[in-house]
């Protein structure tokens, strides 16, 4: 997945190609400012003030108590990068927006967009960061409100990779056990539980995460199908011998080198032989030669952002696959999600 301008007509090409315009502005003023209209927009509830129909500028400005001059050159610009339509004065969703901008679609990232104000002030430190190298560690910084929309967005992430994961995930047939470290809302677990009906889920995670985590899940109506278990993955026993599949969806880039094999290893403990253990995540390159690698550039950026707010970053697929073999696991071949592209599902299989 490429980021940033891309060209479309024949001569924004030739001016790519020739080098003629400012791409750092396309990357930086341009990315960043429209970023933020989408996430304004989206947080005075300009999307859902369409929900019933088309509407002009001033009822949707009516409607939100927003500045009508304000609200339409918001929309305009919504509308000009193709997240609205406009027919007979009045603005309208389309497919991108009713799908993924409306709090009620199963789509929405609108919980992702929120969390995105808190990540926004995070990214400020880069500048600091680069001098220092000193990280935020958000999970032991984050206030009771961000905990909710951190779980919240990362409830809107996973939505369409979790249902790709589980069709596409090796479980073993007849699997009954499924513990899902750092699962926080459940849905990687919820989706696994409806494809494969003999299985049950544990999901693992920080006590501070558990009480929005079990009020998201509730929502599936999942029963005891899919329990939360508050603790700490990086040191709690997990047991021996009693799970089909671990899942590790969107961990191992807040966690070091060691602190991922010796997972690794916890986990190999606790798989029955046939078990498997899924990893999920972005991957970055393993080497600078493999840069321009179109499935490892949302791994690239990931890796700066999590240096900075999890002490970490994103792994490579020979990162994972080298702890999962010194673990005792066999690596299958790796699985790129099409619902996120630059994803992975890394799993390995407990032989004996
Ligand atoms: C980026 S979120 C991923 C959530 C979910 N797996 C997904 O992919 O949508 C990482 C989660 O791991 C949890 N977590 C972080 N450190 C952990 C630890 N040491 N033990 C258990 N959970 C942890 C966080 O609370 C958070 O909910």
């Amino acid at each position: 997945m490429r980021l940033g301008a891309h060209a479309e007509t024949f001569l924004e090409r030739l001016a790519f190609r020739l080098n003629l315009g400012p791409k750092p502005l396309a990357d930086t003023q341009a990315a960043f400012q429209f970023a933020r209209i989408i996430m304004a927009a989206s947080k005075a509830g300009l999307f859902e003030a369409l929900h019933d129909g088309g509407r002009t500028a001033q009822e949707i400005a009516a409607a939100r108590s927003t500045d009508p001059q304000a609200t339409e050159k918001v929309l305009d610009a919504l509308l000009a990068h193709g997240y609205l339509g406009y027919r007979d004065g009045r603005y309208k969703l389309n497919r991108l927006s009713r799908k993924w901008l409306l709090a009620d679609s199963p789509h929405t990232v609108v919980h992702k967009l929120d969390f995105q104000e808190i990540e926004w002030r995070w990214t400020e430190g880069f500048d600091q960061w680069l001098y220092d190298g000193t990280a935020r560690d958000m999970h032991r910084t984050l206030s009771p409100e961000e905990w909710r929309r951190y779980q919240w967005g990362m409830r809107d992430l996973s939505t369409a990779p979790a249902k790709e994961l589980a069709r596409r995930a090796p479980v073993p047939k007849g699997a009954e056990v499924l513990l899902d470290i750092g699962g926080s809302h459940g849905f990687y677990s919820v989706e696994l539980c409806r494809r494969h009906p003999g299985l049950t889920a544990t999901v693992l995670e920080l006590p501070e995460a558990i009480p929005i985590a079990v009020e998201i899940l509730a929502r599936e109506s999942m029963g005891d199908r899919v329990v939360h278990r508050a603790g700490n993955a990086l040191e709690d026993d997990l047991g021996v011998g009693t799970c089909d599949a671990v899942l590790i969806a969107n961990l191992i880039h807040h966690f070091d080198a060691d602190q991922n094999l010796r997972l690794a290893q916890k986990v190999a403990r606790a798989l029955r032989p046939g078990g498997v253990l899924l990893v999920m995540d972005a991957m970055r390159i393993d080497s600078p030669a493999d840069a321009d690698q179109p499935s490892r550039r949302l791994g690239a950026v990931l890796d700066v952002y999590f240096a900075l707010t999890s002490t970490s970053g994103t792994w490579s697929v020979e990162a994972v696959h080298n702890w999962q073999r010194a673990a005792g696991l066999s690596p299958l071949r790796p699985i790129w999600l099409q619902t996120m592209p630059g994803a992975a599902l890394l799993s390995a299989v407990r032989s004996n």
